[in-house]
């Protein structure tokens, strides 16, 4: 029995006082005062309790590149970022493309402190043109089918896709990125690109692939969810195509939301990811996004590397950076505090609404459900410095007292049980 008292409770889309009962794992009890001889209390000091954040982007590296991350330190990353589920992209090393190396992947899992979901790849090796055997994968355990990191460039493979998917009901989460007009370009095309002299990578990589997919999508009428985008069109044709019905869903970055490439001032690759920071016009384009819902959540794209491949320059380095860590408090400073959106909306978008469009048990506090939820200071200010990341990625831009914050992630519980405290 854990009895969590004085809590600021996210419940029913609303902020109350309350405490809470949990036993074995789930909540038991919510009320405006519970006592409970015996309960191990846990004071929450009014600070917000939250339902357990959920991010459905994640990259844990594990097999293949546990030198980047394993599942045991992103996890450890993502309670420390108040998330209690996660969905695991399968551009790992090998690419779990059949059942034996999916059931591999799911075992593997099974050392993630939280509640770690698997994406399987649509194509094989997630480059082929041959798609995997989405069925049998959908059976072993796949909450959604991801080619992320990659573009799907043949139409064909897409609408075949798109259709078994949708027969399956489940989810295709799209990395869209046309590969021709990508045209091996490093940052956005525009005046920082040309300014460094740097091969440049096109918003049309973006957006044309992305148009492409919404008609196909219409007609197949699978659950099309397009990752990470990055550009004011990009806004513009999701909210075009939800006016019509089309059964489509969306995320952005913090990195989308709070950056853009005039940002960039010197040859740091920690500003290095793809898709690549847009410019100002789309960065305001994203936000309007969020505000009138065009933008359905909050993902982190979460993507370790090691120092050595992140110390090369704009040109060399690998593509991404680390989020899971600082994505709430850069998020609520960025809506909450500035007064463009309430802390209730804040939260529905990063736990209750990733979920629902997913159809996962957690994104909510509800009696007689997993106890997975988060404690949150929201009035201490405060800035991440290297040494503060669980992560073993520290590839992040996210650094120093520019960035100051508010939002400290206290404690985090994964079925009742403290997986990170501070
Ligand atoms: N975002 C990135 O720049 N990189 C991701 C892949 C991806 O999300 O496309 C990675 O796996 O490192
Ligand atoms: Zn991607
Ligand atoms: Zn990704």
């Amino acid at each position: 029995m854990k009895l969590i008292k004085n809590a600021k409770l996210y419940y029913d889309k609303k902020l109350v006082d309350r405490d809470v009962l949990i036993e074995n794992g789930k909540f038991k009890e919510i009320a405006t005062e519970i006592d409970f001889d015996g309960a191990e209390v846990i004071d929450a000091q009014h600070n917000l309790v939250a339902p357990g954040l959920v991010d459905v982007h994640v990259h844990f590296r594990e097999p293949g590149q546990v030198h980047k991350e394993t599942i045991k330190t992103g996890s450890a990353a993502a309670a420390h970022g108040g998330f209690t589920t996660v969905g695991a992209m399968p551009n790992v090393v090998p690419v779990p493309d059949d059942v034996e190396k999916f059931e591999h992947q799911m075992e593997l899992n099974k050392q993630s402190k939280i509640h770690t979901l698997q994406y399987a790849p649509i194509t094989l090796e997630e480059t082929s043109d041959q798609l995997s055997p989405l069925e049998d994968l959908a059976a072993a355990g796949a909450f959604a089918f991801s080619n992320d990191g990659h573009g799907i460039n043949n139409a064909k493979t897409m609408f075949d896709a798109m259709q078994r998917i949708a027969q399956l009901n489940s989810h295709l989460a799209a990395h869209v990125e046309d590969q021709n007009l990508f045209n091996k370009g490093v940052i956005n095309a525009g005046a920082t690109a040309i300014n460094l002299g740097l091969p440049a990578i096109e918003r049309v990589a973006e957006t044309s692939q992305l148009a492409r997919d919404l008609l196909l999508a219409k007609e197949s009428g699978v659950h099309y969810h397009v990752c990470h985008i990055s550009t004011a069109d990009s806004v513009n044709l999701i909210r075009i195509v939800k006016d019509a019905g089309i059964n489509v869903t969306c995320e952005v970055t913090p990195h989308h939301l709070l950056l853009s490439d005039q940002d960039i001032v010197n040859d740091n690759a920690n500003y290095k990811m793809n898709p690549p920071l847009r410019c100002e016009s789309d960065r305001e384009a994203l936000i309007a996004g969020v505000l009138d819902g065009t933008i359905d959540m909050i993902a982190t794209d979460h993507a370790p590397h090691a120092v050595d491949e992140k110390n090369k320059g704009l040109l060399k380095s690998a593509f991404g950076i680390t989020g899971i860590e600082t994505s709430f408090p850069l998020i609520h400073k960025l809506f909450v505090k500035s007064g463009m959106m309430s802390l209730e909306r804040l939260l529905d978008i990063m736990s209750s609404r990733p979920a629902e469009i997913f159809g996962l048990d957690a994104g909510k506090i509800q009696l007689d459900r997993s106890a997975d939820f988060t404690i949150i200071d929201l009035f201490e200010e405060y800035h991440f410095e290297k040494e503060d990341f669980l992560s073993k990625g520290i590839n992040t831009p996210f650094v120093g007292s520019d960035w100051n914050c508010f939002g400290k992630i206290e404690k985090t519980f994964v079925n009742g049980e403290e997986v990170y405290s501070e």
